[in-house]
């Protein structure tokens, strides 16, 4: 049995971090590990525009640990009114990696998001032009369509069409759910990838609903049936570069999870790669988890590797049972359980 494993040193390519007070504890829990992270941009209001990207890029910097490299890589938001002019602004300011269509409606904090897609298509030819990544909360809104189907009716009414018309943008398809999801990535061009969530792989809707109802498990896209879940494990851990880490963390207050109608969203920076290595090693698949977690994101985004590594050990510890978020406190996923793999201090081997 692995007892130890090194890493190149991986990023996650799809995190909430929030902002204001709440960044103290994100930014400390995201450096720890990942040596950069693509930064969600669903804050209220939201970030629009390259000038607003930046001064909450700056608000991140200033959390940043001492020592720390860490690299924020910033996301526009889109919505009806960005223009090819925000586009080009955002690819010439070096700081912006991507821009992300959140359907209007779709997920915590949306309702500023894109209404049509097709509302949209001279800014994404724009995208295509300048060589920015389309990343995609890939779900339909419309009431007639069942929460669990929402991401297959997306792929077949708008991502089929999206890749189709623009064969050069390059395409993230975030925190994907579905093995009709998996199908479709893996089936397209090579500029079509997806992020997986470590959750995602770990849980199917049974631990959220057998026994209980459990907030902390109740995330956006929904978690689906267990047929799904193996159909993610697999293409995780198959060696196909366009399947790559996205943990999604998504911290929101114990009182806002706990709740009559609780928010979406699952927080797991604060031990993200330990979760993903469960899942690995769940598939008798340590040896794939370096390629997912660490090389193919920045091959995709046309990065490069990191240089440096992380080391894990195989040791049991007890996650906390809950963690600061500003003047209130998250619980983590698998708050006060046992995980099995541990960071090395620093994360130096
Ligand atoms: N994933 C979630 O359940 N929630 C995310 C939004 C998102 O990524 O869709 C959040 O910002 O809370
Ligand atoms: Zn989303
Ligand atoms: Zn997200």
């Amino acid at each position: 049995m692995t007892e130890r494993l090194t890493l190149v040193r991986p990023d996650d390519w799809h995190i909430h971090l929030r902002d204001g007070a709440a960044l103290q504890q994100t930014v400390a829990d995201v450096a720890r590990t990942f040596g950069r992270a693509i930064i969600m941009p669903n804050l209220v209001p939201p970030v629009k525009n390259a000038a607003q990207a930046g001064e909450y890029r700056e608000r991140i910097l200033a959390q940043r640990p001492a020592g720390s490299a860490f690299e924020p890589l910033m996301v526009l938001y889109l919505t009806d009114q960005t223009s090819p002019d925000d586009i080009r602004a955002a690819k010439a300011c070096g700081y912006v990696y991507a821009a992300k269509l959140y359907p209007a409606g779709a997920t915590t904090n949306s309702d500023s998001g894109v209404t049509l897609i097709d509302n949209i298509f001279a800014v994404l030819e724009t995208m295509a032009e300048v060589g920015l990544p389309l990343l995609v909360h890939g779900e339909v809104t419309t009431a007639d369509i069942d929460v669990f189907d929402r991401e297959k009716v997306f792929i077949d009414l708008h991502l089929r069409r999206v890749i189709e018309r623009f064969p050069t943008l390059k395409v993230v398809f975030e925190h994907i759910t579905t093995a009709d999801a998996v199908a479709f990535v893996r089936e397209a061009p090579a500029n079509v990838g997806a992020t997986i969530t470590a959750h995602h792989l770990l849980y199917n809707r049974n631990h959220m609903l057998v026994g209980g109802i459990r907030p902390h498990f109740f995330c956006l896209p929904i978690l689906k049936r267990n047929t799904h879940q193996q159909a993610l494990l697999e293409a995780a851990t198959s060696g196909n570069p366009k399947f790559f880490l996205g943990t999604d963390s998504a911290p929101h207050a114990k009182h806002a999870k706990e709740a009559a109608c609780g928010c979406a969203g699952c927080y797991t920076a604060y031990a993200a790669i330990e979760l993903y290595a469960e899942a690995f090693e769940q598939m008798n698949a340590l040896d794939k988890l370096e390629g997912f977690a660490s090389f193919f994101g920045p091959d995709f985004y046309g990065l490069p590797r990191h240089s440096d590594t992380i080391t894990l050990v195989r040791e049991d510890w007890q996650a906390p049972a809950s963690l600061p978020f500003g003047d209130q406190q998250v619980i983590p996923l698998r708050a006060g359980e046992t995980l099995r793999w541990k960071l090395l201090d620093g994360g130096v081997a």
